[in-house]
């Protein structure tokens, strides 16, 4: 059996559709790809540890890519940080200069990037920031908005733990919701788009299916498991 590498997202992906908490049919799915002996390592927009401990509860890698690949953490205290969270907090005080409504998102504590309430027009927000010679980039996860530093995305910390576990990209599957999943679709050989992700992001997918966020997983494992081994 060639052992695949799974790129998970986590909100809108393997929660319940519209919900915050873990579909757990899902989550069953992914394990039993675990038992299969393939890798099922989580990449979100959450912090790594929150991916992390996922993981570890979850029974699948016990890897967290977290804050949208600004962070990894393989431990309790081994996080691998790839982000400047001083330059994301210089950009939201100059965001907040310029518009209103801009706060930031009650999350867990992030070491390398900040996360917003959508609650603003991620747009204008990037132009400000091409105005200025601040070096990171917004993105919309439709959860939160992220700023991270520049060249900052899920492949980014993705490739590190590649890099690490010497994963190829034609063996990894992503499975996401969101344009930050777009990266990670376009490094992967496979990728999945689940039922609610908008057009522009099933149009970067191998595969769409109808069904929405965790049951869209087991859709798609259910339909990709006769030809794993081929893709
Ligand atoms: O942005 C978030 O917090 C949610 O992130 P995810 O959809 O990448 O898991
Ligand atoms: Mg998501």
């Amino acid at each position: 059996m060639r052992r695949k590498t799974f790129a998970v997202d986590i909100d809108g992906t393997i929660t319940e559709n519209g919900g915050g908490r873990i579909h757990l049919g899902a989550l069953n799915s992914l394990r039993h790809m675990k038992r299969l002996g393939h890798n099922v390592i989580l990449v979100s927009g959450r912090s790594s540890i929150e991916a992390y401990l996922l993981g570890v509860f979850g029974g699948l890698d016990t890897i967290g890519v977290g804050e949208n690949g600004g962070c990894i953490t393989y431990g309790s205290n081994d996080h691998t940080l790839l982000g400047n969270k001083q330059q994301c907090v210089e950009a939201l005080g100059i965001i907040r200069t310029k518009i209103q409504n801009v706060t930031e998102k009650p999350v867990f504590p992030r070491m390398t990037e900040v996360v917003l309430e959508r609650t603003f027009d991620i747009s204008d927000a990037q132009k400000i920031i091409q105005s200025t010679s601040l070096d990171v980039v917004l993105a919309d996860s439709q959860y939160a908005i992220h700023i991270n530093s520049a060249g900052i995305d899920k492949t980014t910390g993705f490739k590190e733990v590649m890099k690490k576990m010497d994963i190829k990209p034609e063996d990894v599957i992503a499975i996401g919701d969101s344009e930050t999943d777009v990266p990670l679709f376009k490094l992967a050989k496979y990728s999945i788009a689940v039922g609610n992700a908008f057009d522009d992001v099933k149009s970067h997918a191998s595969m769409v299916v109808s069904a929405h966020a965790g049951d869209g997983v087991i859709e798609a494992l259910d339909k990709l498991a006769p030809t794993l081994s081929e893709l």
